[in-house]
């Protein structure tokens, strides 16, 4: 009886200094994570904020009680990959920190629509068979070493007073907000949540380029688009005249997927993002005037993005004349350029017609 009670009490104790270890170790555990993460935040590295529940959605780190390192949503190193596509955002040749684009309005404004057509080639048409996303999408997009940046696409029901959102972290890291509204649609409820957005955004980060698409256009007359642009110009300087906060500039562009102009639109965004855009116009203004060519651009092509023009304006028929022919020389150098010049196109996943076409060529 002594035996098997003295027995009892040293496994109890046995148990009680395990179960103490275990809780110390996790502790230390949670420190070092802690430290690791606010070392990444001083970089200007981010976090991601995607933890996605079963049901719900949720938006914040992750969960530091949670104890299954397996599981979490980060890496080690605290750099998360893309949710979906699979694209991830560490360069292992290049540690710098890319700009940031948010894309945010209601739902079905057409965030997402835009992102796949600018940046995946994906057709109009196609957007149609989009699903509403359901979780913050991010991108990385590198074409070259001036469009360099990361693509954020937020979902429309995102919550400002969720305490498990941290948009003190997402828009300290932002170059640009981009606010889609459907102007289609009536924007009564899209204004406030633009004011609230900016207004938030602007307390965290007054650096951010606030811009607004009043997007699908495609279905308006130019009037119409005008009146609509006047408008909305209006009614949102005149909330933030209200809140005081009149020193907030909000660009406006009218945009629509059925044309050039979300990719302009896209371009003056990315622009104003390019450090050295003061040196590259110079270089153009001199180009022009040296050579006699009426109008340059500096094109990403794989995006269609302008990265800088000379200063005199930009006409639109100009701008899509250069897709057109940028377009015309990718199909032609895919089919009958060389195999070095097919490549990169091929990995970017360029055009899908092209690819095949690239592909049976290269066929003996
Ligand atoms: N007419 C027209 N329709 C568009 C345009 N852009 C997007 N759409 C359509 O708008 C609908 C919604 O587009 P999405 O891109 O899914 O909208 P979203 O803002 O990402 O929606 P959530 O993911 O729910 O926040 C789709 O049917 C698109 O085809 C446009 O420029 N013109």
């Amino acid at each position: 009886m002594w035996q098997s009670r003295a027995a009892s009490g040293l496994f109890t104790r046995n148990c009680t200094k395990l179960r103490r270890r275990r809780r110390r170790r996790r502790r230390r555990r949670r420190r070092r994570r802690r430290r690791r993460r606010e070392k990444m935040t001083d970089q200007g590295k981010q976090y991601s904020t995607v933890v996605e529940h079963d049901e719900a959605l949720s938006f914040g780190y992750y969960d530091e009680d949670d104890d299954d390192d397996g599981l979490e949503t980060f890496t080690e190193d605290g750099v998360c990959g893309c949710d979906e596509g699979g694209l991830g955002f560490r360069d292992p040749f290049c540690s710098e920190v890319k700009p940031r684009i948010l894309l945010m309005g209601l739902r079905r404004s057409g965030k997402s629509s835009i992102q796949k057509v600018v940046f995946h080639k994906m057709s109009p048409n196609e957007t149609l068979f989009l699903e509403s996303t359901n979780k913050i999408c991010r991108e990385d997009v590198s074409n070259s070493s001036f469009v360099s940046f990361q693509i954020w696409d937020f979902p429309g029901q995102i919550d400002f007073f969720d305490p498990t959102f941290d948009y003190e972290m997402i828009f300290r890291g932002t170059g640009a907000l981009i606010f889609v509204i459907d102007s289609q649609d009536d924007y009564v409820e899209a204004l406030s949540r633009l004011h609230l957005t900016v207004t938030r955004a602007y307390k965290v980060n007054p650096d951010i380029n606030f811009e607004v698409f009043i997007h699908k256009v495609d279905g308006l007359s130019d009037d119409h688009k005008i009146e609509k642009q006047r408008d909305i110009h209006k009614r949102a300087n005149d909330d933030l005249a209200d809140a005081g906060l009149e020193r907030i500039h909000l660009s406006f562009y009218l945009t629509s997927i059925y044309d050039h102009s979300i990719f302009e639109a896209f371009s003056k965004v990315v622009q104003k993002l390019i450090p050295q855009l003061p040196t590259l116009e110079n270089l153009l203004n001199i180009f022009i005037s040296n050579s006699g060519i009426e109008k340059a651009f500096l094109f990403d092509v794989v995006s269609k993005i302008y990265i800088a023009t000379d200063s005199s304006p930009v006409d639109m028929q100009t701008y899509e004349l250069c897709c057109d022919m940028i377009d015309v020389v990718i199909d032609i150098s895919c089919i009958y350029g060389t195999h070095r010049l097919q490549l990169p196109l091929l990995q970017e996943g360029h055009r899908g017609g092209v690819r095949l076409a690239a592909e049976s060529a290269e066929k003996p």
